[in-house]
């Protein structure tokens, strides 16, 4: 996927900010920005990490070609031929950490860092938190699916709902991210070594006469993978029947069928009907796919009702998040510099839970060594070493800070692992297959009440003693100012 030539895919306020930056000379400060989300999608108990690659990738192809200074020239006549000379030879040289993919992410905590003079920490913030949003996003809908599809196969068929290509590819990753087993996008499945998987439309049944001759002419055509669609005309009297005498036909050639698909109708009787059929017609190994606007609530009724239902197909819910399209993540400054000295700054807002938190951060998730689960996430300034260490550690929550914990014997694991330092990528991106397996390493590491998809725990995030009281003086300060 499209990694270079995306220098312009920024808001324009972000190269105004740097001209202006330029022209005052003020472009070389340095800064540290923490991209972070205040609140969890879909009502969810956690969110999963997702689009690190894309923004790797973003980052070491950052360069404005020649065709883009012509078209920054042309757009704003303020600009002046000295500063797209500045950005002809401009490439990231700062830093960045962020959580990996598949990680287990909680609200107000960062996911990424990104340290660098505020020219480059600016200019990259709406490509990565278009990345990231995104990602995230349909990944922690892919989670929810899985949690209730538990060991049941599931197939991401979203392309033709989703909102434009890269939603669909990127998107069809996010999904096998959080444990989807295949995606129906033969480019997904190019791209980024996804499994794929394909039963047939019902333009295949009606473009012949008869539903039997359909459905022959298609095994035949594909005898190790029929799995052939009974809801064209009549589920019960006709979609299986002739899918029965398609197997029977099947079998006497020496091969089995794979599945039959539903795709409309009430999934959970015509599944027990079908599964019965198949059943009594001595073919017990035909699988039973259903699909039809399916997401977690509709699988897990289904589920509810006893149907007889072994794989998925799940496109439109998923790919769009219907019910949330966006994970309103930001991207906020934490640390700037001021004569030569870096210092921590807050942005104030009348709604308490939108104010930063001063100070660049780590996150460490705190975890029991009794019983291997984790506690909470602890974040502190990076000098915090003592919270590292297996000391006693006392937790509380910033936005309810009465809520008070102390712990010991934890192991502090570094959720936030660096990627560049000064411009060079020091991150090996890891396959898939490693980032599914360390997802799921993830999900282990918590309590199944932080999981569920209705009303779960609350993760704690724990803001450091240090931490807390320097957003509160920070506060005060401003505060104080305001009165005189
Ligand atoms: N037993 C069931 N319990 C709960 N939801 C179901 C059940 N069976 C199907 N559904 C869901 O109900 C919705 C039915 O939508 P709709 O009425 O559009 O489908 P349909 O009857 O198959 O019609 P169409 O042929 O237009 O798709 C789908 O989201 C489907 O997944
Ligand atoms: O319902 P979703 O979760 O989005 O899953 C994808 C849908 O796309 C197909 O329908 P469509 O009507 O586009 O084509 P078809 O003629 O092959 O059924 C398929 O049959 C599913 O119903
Ligand atoms: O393979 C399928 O059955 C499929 C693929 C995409 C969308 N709907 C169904």
């Amino acid at each position: 996927m499209q990694a270079e030539g995306l220098a312009l895919h920024t808001d324009k306020y972000q190269i105004n900010m740097i001209y202006a930056h330029w022209l005052n000379g003020t472009h070389l400060r340095k800064t540290v920005f923490e991209a972070y989300f205040r609140k969890l999608p879909f009502g969810n108990g956690y969110a999963v990490f997702a689009g690190l690659e894309r923004i790797v990738n973003y980052i070491r192809g950052l360069r404005f070609t020649e065709k883009d200074l012509n078209y920054l020239a042309e757009q704003e006549e303020n600009y002046k031929p000295e500063f797209l000379d500045l950005l002809k030879d401009f490439h990231f040289t700062g830093t960045i950490l962020s959580m990996k993919e598949g990680a287990l992410c909680f609200p107000n905590e960062p996911l990424v860092r990104v340290e660098g003079t505020i020219m480059e920490t600016q200019l990259v913030e709406t490509a990565l938190l278009n990345f990231m949003n995104f990602q995230t996003l349909i990944a922690t809908k892919a989670s929810r699916v899985k949690r209730v599809a538990e060991n049941d196969v599931l197939l991401e068929f979203g392309t033709r709902r989703a909102q434009e290509a890269d939603a669909a590819i990127w998107g069809a990753r996010a999904a096998y991210i959080a444990g989807f087993d295949a995606t129906s996008n033969l480019l997904a499945g190019e791209i980024f070594d996804i499994p794929t998987k394909g039963t047939h439309a019902h333009s295949w049944v009606q473009i012949f006469d008869s539903e039997q001759e359909a459905f022959e002419i298609y095994a035949k055509a594909m005898p190790d993978q029929v799995s052939l669609l009974v809801d064209t005309f009549d589920t019960l009297k006709s979609g299986i029947p002739h899918a029965i005498m398609t197997a029977k036909k099947l079998e006497a050639a020496g091969k089995r069928m794979n599945s039959i698909r539903l795709d409309s109708g009430d999934l959970a009787y015509l599944s027990i009907q079908a599964r019965k059929m198949l059943d009594e017609a001595g073919l017990p190994y035909v699988k039973i796919v259903a699909s039809n606007d399916l997401d977690e609530n509709t699988i897990f009724n289904l589920k509810a009702q006893g149907a007889k239902i072994d794989i998925w197909g799940v496109g439109t819910q998923l790919i769009t998040a219907a019910d949330q399209p966006a994970l309103g993540g930001v991207y906020k400054l934490v640390e700037r510099e001021k004569n030569g000295r870096m210092e921590p700054t807050i942005k104030i807002s009348g709604n308490p839970e939108k104010v930063t938190t001063p100070g660049k951060k780590d996150v460490l998730r705190i975890v029991s060594k009794g019983s291997g689960k984790a506690i909470a996430d602890y974040v502190c300034f990076p000098h915090e070493e003592q919270a590292r260490t297996d000391g006693k550690l006392r937790l509380f929550d910033p936005v309810h800070p009465y809520i008070k914990k102390s712990v010991k014997d934890y192991e502090a694991i570094p959720m936030l692992q660096p990627i560049f330092e000064e411009g060079k990528l020091v991150y090996e991106l890891p396959t898939l297959h490693q980032i599914r397996q360390y997802h799921q390493e993830q999900l282990n590491l918590l309590w199944p009440e932080y999981l569920r998809k209705l009303n779960p725990e609350i993760y704690r995030i724990s803001l450091s003693q240090e931490a807390w009281e320097l957003k509160q003086k920070m506060i005060e300060e401003y505060v104080g100012q305001q009165e005189e």
